[in-house]
Protein backbone atom coordinates (compact mmCIF):
# COMPACT_ATOMS: atom_id res chain seq x y z
CA UNK A 1 0.00 0.00 0.00
CA UNK A 2 1.81 3.23 -0.77
CA UNK A 3 1.14 5.97 1.23
CA UNK A 4 0.65 9.77 0.21
CA UNK A 5 0.57 11.21 3.68
CA UNK A 6 1.70 9.55 6.84
CA UNK A 7 2.12 11.14 10.91
CA UNK A 8 4.40 9.53 13.16
CA UNK A 9 3.79 11.02 16.97
CA UNK A 10 2.59 14.30 15.46
CA UNK A 11 1.77 16.12 19.08
CA UNK A 12 0.25 19.83 18.78
CA UNK A 13 -0.03 21.51 22.21
CA UNK A 14 -1.64 24.79 22.37
CA UNK A 15 -0.96 26.02 26.47
CA UNK A 16 -2.45 23.37 28.11
CA UNK A 17 -4.71 22.14 25.05
CA UNK A 18 -3.53 19.12 23.26
CA UNK A 19 -4.77 19.27 20.32
CA UNK A 20 -2.79 16.44 18.21
CA UNK A 21 -1.39 13.54 20.75
CA UNK A 22 1.16 11.40 19.38
CA UNK A 23 -0.68 10.56 16.08
CA UNK A 24 0.58 8.04 14.20
CA UNK A 25 -1.64 7.70 10.76
CA UNK A 26 -0.84 6.23 7.22
CA UNK A 27 -3.59 7.73 4.46
CA UNK A 28 -3.31 4.92 1.59
CA UNK A 29 -3.12 6.25 -2.31
CA UNK A 30 -6.31 6.54 -4.50
CA UNK A 31 -9.87 6.91 -2.68
CA UNK A 32 -11.75 9.05 -0.66
CA UNK A 33 -9.96 9.24 3.03
CA UNK A 34 -12.51 10.82 5.78
CA UNK A 35 -11.26 12.01 8.85
CA UNK A 36 -13.85 12.18 11.79
CA UNK A 37 -13.95 13.42 15.43
CA UNK A 38 -16.03 15.52 17.72
CA UNK A 39 -15.26 19.23 17.65
CA UNK A 40 -12.19 19.81 19.38
CA UNK A 41 -10.72 16.10 18.00
CA UNK A 42 -8.04 17.94 16.23
CA UNK A 43 -9.06 17.44 12.23
CA UNK A 44 -8.13 20.78 11.27
CA UNK A 45 -5.05 21.29 13.14
CA UNK A 46 -4.11 17.71 11.43
CA UNK A 47 -4.62 19.22 8.36
CA UNK A 48 -3.47 22.92 9.20
CA UNK A 49 -0.23 20.74 10.07
CA UNK A 50 0.15 18.81 6.70
CA UNK A 51 -0.30 21.94 4.91
CA UNK A 52 2.53 23.53 6.58
CA UNK A 53 0.47 25.66 8.19
CA UNK A 54 1.18 25.48 11.49
CA UNK A 55 4.44 23.16 12.81
CA UNK A 56 4.03 20.19 15.68
CA UNK A 57 5.49 20.57 18.33
CA UNK A 58 6.56 17.08 18.58
CA UNK A 59 6.53 14.07 16.04
CA UNK A 60 6.70 14.08 11.78
CA UNK A 61 4.79 13.82 8.83
CA UNK A 62 5.55 13.21 5.08
CA UNK A 63 3.34 14.59 2.30
CA UNK A 64 3.87 12.62 -1.49
CA UNK A 65 7.13 11.30 0.29
CA UNK A 66 8.29 14.50 0.83
CA UNK A 67 8.51 16.23 3.82
CA UNK A 68 5.81 18.59 5.09
CA UNK A 69 6.84 22.21 3.71
CA UNK A 70 8.51 20.85 0.93
CA UNK A 71 7.50 23.34 -2.21
CA UNK A 72 7.78 19.77 -3.98
CA UNK A 73 5.43 17.80 -2.12
CA UNK A 74 3.42 20.86 -1.62
CA UNK A 75 2.82 21.50 -5.81
CA UNK A 76 1.21 18.27 -5.79
CA UNK A 77 -1.33 18.62 -3.08
CA UNK A 78 -4.57 21.14 -3.03
CA UNK A 79 -6.90 21.97 -0.56
CA UNK A 80 -9.76 24.20 0.80
CA UNK A 81 -9.84 24.75 4.50
CA UNK A 82 -13.02 26.51 5.04
CA UNK A 83 -15.95 27.92 2.77
CA UNK A 84 -13.23 30.04 0.47
CA UNK A 85 -14.06 33.71 0.33
CA UNK A 86 -12.78 35.87 -2.74
CA UNK A 87 -12.70 39.16 -3.72
CA UNK A 88 -16.76 39.87 -4.27
CA UNK A 89 -16.40 42.03 -7.38
CA UNK A 90 -14.71 38.93 -9.40
CA UNK A 91 -16.46 36.11 -11.57
CA UNK A 92 -15.73 32.97 -10.69
CA UNK A 93 -13.62 32.68 -14.17
CA UNK A 94 -11.40 35.66 -12.68
CA UNK A 95 -11.01 33.85 -9.20
CA UNK A 96 -9.44 30.75 -11.05
CA UNK A 97 -7.33 32.58 -13.64
CA UNK A 98 -6.07 35.31 -10.71
CA UNK A 99 -5.21 32.10 -8.97
CA UNK A 100 -3.40 30.14 -11.79
CA UNK A 101 -1.36 33.43 -11.84
CA UNK A 102 -1.01 33.43 -8.71
CA UNK A 103 0.58 30.00 -9.16
CA UNK A 104 2.70 30.74 -11.92
CA UNK A 105 0.58 28.71 -14.08
CA UNK A 106 -0.33 30.43 -17.42
CA UNK A 107 -3.92 32.07 -17.50
CA UNK A 108 -4.99 29.28 -19.80
CA UNK A 109 -8.54 29.04 -20.07
CA UNK A 110 -9.04 25.29 -21.33
CA UNK A 111 -8.13 24.88 -17.93
CA UNK A 112 -10.11 27.09 -15.84
CA UNK A 113 -13.13 25.80 -18.22
CA UNK A 114 -12.64 22.30 -17.39
CA UNK A 115 -12.48 23.16 -13.35
CA UNK A 116 -15.64 25.14 -14.16
CA UNK A 117 -17.67 22.67 -15.89
CA UNK A 118 -16.31 19.56 -13.21
CA UNK A 119 -18.01 21.27 -10.75
CA UNK A 120 -20.61 22.39 -12.19
CA UNK A 121 -20.08 26.21 -12.51
CA UNK A 122 -20.16 26.28 -16.10
CA UNK A 123 -23.45 28.39 -16.31
CA UNK A 124 -22.36 30.40 -13.40
CA UNK A 125 -18.66 31.45 -14.66
CA UNK A 126 -19.05 34.29 -15.30
CA UNK A 127 -21.30 35.88 -12.78
CA UNK A 128 -19.81 37.81 -9.56
CA UNK A 129 -18.88 35.86 -6.50
CA UNK A 130 -20.66 38.27 -4.41
CA UNK A 131 -24.20 36.13 -5.40
CA UNK A 132 -22.51 32.83 -5.08
CA UNK A 133 -24.25 30.74 -2.66
CA UNK A 134 -22.28 28.94 0.19
CA UNK A 135 -22.91 25.57 -1.78
CA UNK A 136 -21.45 27.72 -5.06
CA UNK A 137 -18.57 28.73 -3.18
CA UNK A 138 -17.34 25.36 -2.00
CA UNK A 139 -17.51 23.68 -5.30
CA UNK A 140 -15.56 27.02 -6.44
CA UNK A 141 -13.05 26.03 -4.01
CA UNK A 142 -12.78 22.96 -4.92
CA UNK A 143 -11.87 23.99 -8.61
CA UNK A 144 -9.82 26.21 -6.96
CA UNK A 145 -7.97 23.44 -5.20
CA UNK A 146 -7.44 21.82 -8.27
CA UNK A 147 -6.14 24.53 -11.19
CA UNK A 148 -2.65 23.27 -10.10
CA UNK A 149 -3.65 19.65 -10.60
CA UNK A 150 -2.68 17.64 -7.24
CA UNK A 151 -2.59 14.49 -7.06
CA UNK A 152 -3.88 14.75 -3.35
CA UNK A 153 -6.80 16.98 -2.19
CA UNK A 154 -7.26 17.98 1.60
CA UNK A 155 -11.01 19.20 2.13
CA UNK A 156 -11.78 20.43 5.35
CA UNK A 157 -15.92 19.89 5.90
CA UNK A 158 -16.56 19.87 2.11
CA UNK A 159 -20.35 20.08 3.19
CA UNK A 160 -20.55 22.12 5.76
CA UNK A 161 -23.37 25.11 4.85
CA UNK A 162 -24.73 23.36 2.23
CA UNK A 163 -28.38 22.10 1.50
CA UNK A 164 -29.20 18.06 0.41
CA UNK A 165 -28.54 18.76 -3.15
CA UNK A 166 -25.36 20.93 -2.93
CA UNK A 167 -24.56 17.61 -0.56
CA UNK A 168 -25.48 15.26 -2.91
CA UNK A 169 -23.55 17.26 -5.86
CA UNK A 170 -20.80 17.74 -3.81
CA UNK A 171 -20.33 13.78 -2.95
CA UNK A 172 -20.84 12.88 -6.44
CA UNK A 173 -18.07 15.18 -6.89
CA UNK A 174 -15.47 13.75 -4.71
CA UNK A 175 -16.29 10.29 -5.50
CA UNK A 176 -15.90 11.10 -9.11
CA UNK A 177 -12.32 12.86 -8.31
CA UNK A 178 -11.23 10.26 -6.71
CA UNK A 179 -12.40 7.53 -8.89
CA UNK A 180 -12.42 8.92 -12.15
CA UNK A 181 -9.58 11.50 -11.72
CA UNK A 182 -7.77 8.94 -9.88
CA UNK A 183 -6.78 11.28 -6.96
CA UNK A 184 -6.90 10.91 -3.61
CA UNK A 185 -9.11 12.63 -1.55
CA UNK A 186 -8.62 13.43 2.34
CA UNK A 187 -11.82 15.49 3.91
CA UNK A 188 -12.71 16.03 7.19
CA UNK A 189 -16.23 15.79 8.03
CA UNK A 190 -19.07 15.30 11.00
CA UNK A 191 -22.06 14.58 8.45
CA UNK A 192 -21.37 10.52 9.32
CA UNK A 193 -23.78 9.63 6.91
CA UNK A 194 -22.26 11.52 3.97
CA UNK A 195 -18.76 10.07 5.07
CA UNK A 196 -20.49 6.37 4.91
CA UNK A 197 -21.21 7.23 1.19
CA UNK A 198 -18.47 9.13 -0.09
CA UNK A 199 -15.35 7.05 2.32
CA UNK A 200 -13.56 4.44 1.21
CA UNK A 201 -11.54 4.82 4.52
CA UNK A 202 -12.01 6.37 7.68
CA UNK A 203 -9.76 7.26 10.69
CA UNK A 204 -12.00 8.53 13.97
CA UNK A 205 -10.14 10.64 15.99
CA UNK A 206 -10.92 11.92 19.37
CA UNK A 207 -8.73 14.39 22.30
CA UNK A 208 -6.17 14.22 19.72
CA UNK A 209 -5.48 10.74 19.36
CA UNK A 210 -6.45 8.16 16.57
CA UNK A 211 -9.84 5.64 18.22
CA UNK A 212 -10.26 3.70 14.99
CA UNK A 213 -8.52 3.35 11.57
CA UNK A 214 -10.30 0.99 8.48
CA UNK A 215 -12.02 0.83 5.61
CA UNK A 216 -15.77 1.79 6.29
CA UNK A 217 -16.95 -1.79 6.03
CA UNK A 218 -14.44 -2.93 8.16
CA UNK A 219 -15.24 -0.62 10.87
CA UNK A 220 -19.10 -1.27 10.38
CA UNK A 221 -19.61 -4.91 10.18
CA UNK A 222 -17.36 -5.53 13.45
CA UNK A 223 -18.30 -4.46 16.73
CA UNK A 224 -22.15 -4.76 17.09
CA UNK A 225 -23.28 -5.31 20.12
CA UNK A 226 -26.64 -5.44 22.09
CA UNK A 227 -27.38 -2.20 23.95
CA UNK A 228 -28.90 -3.60 27.11
CA UNK A 229 -31.00 -0.86 29.39
CA UNK A 230 -31.35 -2.78 32.84
CA UNK A 231 -31.55 -2.91 36.45
CA UNK A 232 -29.59 -3.92 38.81
CA UNK A 233 -26.59 -3.05 36.84
CA UNK A 234 -23.67 -4.36 39.11
CA UNK A 235 -25.55 -7.82 39.34
CA UNK A 236 -25.78 -7.90 35.50
CA UNK A 237 -22.22 -6.88 34.64
CA UNK A 238 -21.64 -9.86 37.37
CA UNK A 239 -23.41 -12.22 35.39
CA UNK A 240 -21.81 -10.79 32.12
CA UNK A 241 -18.07 -10.70 33.06
CA UNK A 242 -15.95 -9.90 30.39
CA UNK A 243 -18.65 -9.72 27.74
CA UNK A 244 -20.34 -6.79 29.49
CA UNK A 245 -18.92 -3.33 29.07
CA UNK A 246 -21.16 -0.64 31.17
CA UNK A 247 -22.46 2.37 29.08
CA UNK A 248 -23.99 4.98 31.57
CA UNK A 249 -27.36 3.25 33.21
CA UNK A 250 -27.33 0.21 30.39
CA UNK A 251 -24.84 -2.54 29.32
CA UNK A 252 -22.76 -3.41 26.00
CA UNK A 253 -23.09 -6.93 25.51
CA UNK A 254 -20.34 -8.34 23.09
CA UNK A 255 -22.04 -11.35 21.68
CA UNK A 256 -23.12 -12.80 18.69
CA UNK A 257 -26.51 -12.01 17.14
CA UNK A 258 -27.69 -15.49 17.38
CA UNK A 259 -27.29 -15.65 21.04
CA UNK A 260 -29.42 -12.28 22.20
CA UNK A 261 -32.50 -13.52 22.88
CA UNK A 262 -30.84 -16.92 24.69
CA UNK A 263 -28.74 -13.92 26.68
CA UNK A 264 -31.73 -12.06 27.66
CA UNK A 265 -33.27 -15.30 29.19
CA UNK A 266 -31.07 -15.82 31.23
CA UNK A 267 -31.03 -12.28 32.48
CA UNK A 268 -34.69 -12.10 33.44
CA UNK A 269 -34.17 -15.92 34.81
CA UNK A 270 -31.87 -14.32 36.76
CA UNK A 271 -33.78 -11.90 38.18
CA UNK A 272 -32.67 -9.02 36.14
CA UNK A 273 -34.95 -6.10 34.67
CA UNK A 274 -34.56 -5.60 31.34
CA UNK A 275 -36.16 -2.15 30.10
CA UNK A 276 -35.10 -1.90 26.35
CA UNK A 277 -32.35 -4.17 24.52
CA UNK A 278 -30.95 -2.97 20.96
CA UNK A 279 -28.54 -4.01 18.78
CA UNK A 280 -25.94 -0.97 18.00
CA UNK A 281 -22.54 -0.37 16.34
CA UNK A 282 -23.85 -1.23 12.46
CA UNK A 283 -23.44 2.26 11.09
CA UNK A 284 -20.48 4.23 10.50
CA UNK A 285 -22.72 6.35 13.53
CA UNK A 286 -22.79 4.18 16.16
CA UNK A 287 -19.39 3.56 15.77
CA UNK A 288 -18.03 6.98 16.43
CA UNK A 289 -20.53 7.29 18.97
CA UNK A 290 -19.77 4.29 20.93
CA UNK A 291 -15.45 5.12 19.82
CA UNK A 292 -15.71 8.93 20.66
CA UNK A 293 -17.99 8.64 24.14
CA UNK A 294 -20.83 11.50 22.15
CA UNK A 295 -24.12 11.11 23.05
CA UNK A 296 -26.10 8.94 20.74
CA UNK A 297 -29.69 10.81 19.62
CA UNK A 298 -32.47 8.56 19.30
CA UNK A 299 -32.41 8.86 15.51
CA UNK A 300 -29.35 7.78 15.08
CA UNK A 301 -29.62 4.44 16.65
CA UNK A 302 -29.78 1.38 14.59
CA UNK A 303 -32.60 -0.68 16.37
CA UNK A 304 -32.20 -4.78 15.40
N1 LIG B 1 -4.89 28.44 17.57
C1 LIG B 1 -5.32 27.77 18.62
N2 LIG B 1 -5.10 28.22 19.87
C2 LIG B 1 -5.52 27.54 20.95
N3 LIG B 1 -6.18 26.36 20.90
C3 LIG B 1 -6.45 25.86 19.69
C4 LIG B 1 -6.04 26.53 18.49
N4 LIG B 1 -6.44 25.77 17.42
C5 LIG B 1 -7.06 24.70 17.94
N5 LIG B 1 -7.08 24.75 19.29
C6 LIG B 1 -7.65 23.73 20.19
O1 LIG B 1 -7.17 22.48 19.78
C7 LIG B 1 -8.19 21.49 19.88
C8 LIG B 1 -8.37 20.84 18.51
O2 LIG B 1 -8.93 21.80 17.62
P1 LIG B 1 -9.22 21.50 16.09
O3 LIG B 1 -9.76 22.76 15.51
O4 LIG B 1 -8.04 20.89 15.45
O5 LIG B 1 -10.36 20.40 16.20
P2 LIG B 1 -11.41 19.92 15.11
O6 LIG B 1 -11.48 18.43 15.25
O7 LIG B 1 -11.05 20.45 13.77
O8 LIG B 1 -12.74 20.58 15.63
P3 LIG B 1 -13.99 21.16 14.82
O9 LIG B 1 -14.73 19.96 14.34
O10 LIG B 1 -14.73 21.90 15.87
O11 LIG B 1 -13.47 22.02 13.73
C9 LIG B 1 -9.42 22.20 20.39
O12 LIG B 1 -9.48 22.01 21.80
C10 LIG B 1 -9.16 23.65 20.05
O13 LIG B 1 -9.82 24.51 20.95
Amino acid sequence: MSAVIETRNLTKTYGTVKALDGLSLTIPKGGVYGVLGPNGAGKSTLFRILLGLIAPTEGDASVMGGAIRDPKAMRRMGSMIETPRYPPYMSARQVLTWLSLAHGLTSDTTRTDRWLERVGLTEAADRRVRGFSVGMLQRLGVAAALITEPELIILDEPTSGMDPPGIQEMRALIRSLAHDDGLTVVLASHQLLEVQRVCDRVAILNKGKLVREGTVSELTTTGERLRLSLTPLDKASTILGERGTVDGTAILANVPRAEGPALIRALVEQGIDIDEARWVGTDLESVFFTETGSIQTPEHDHVG
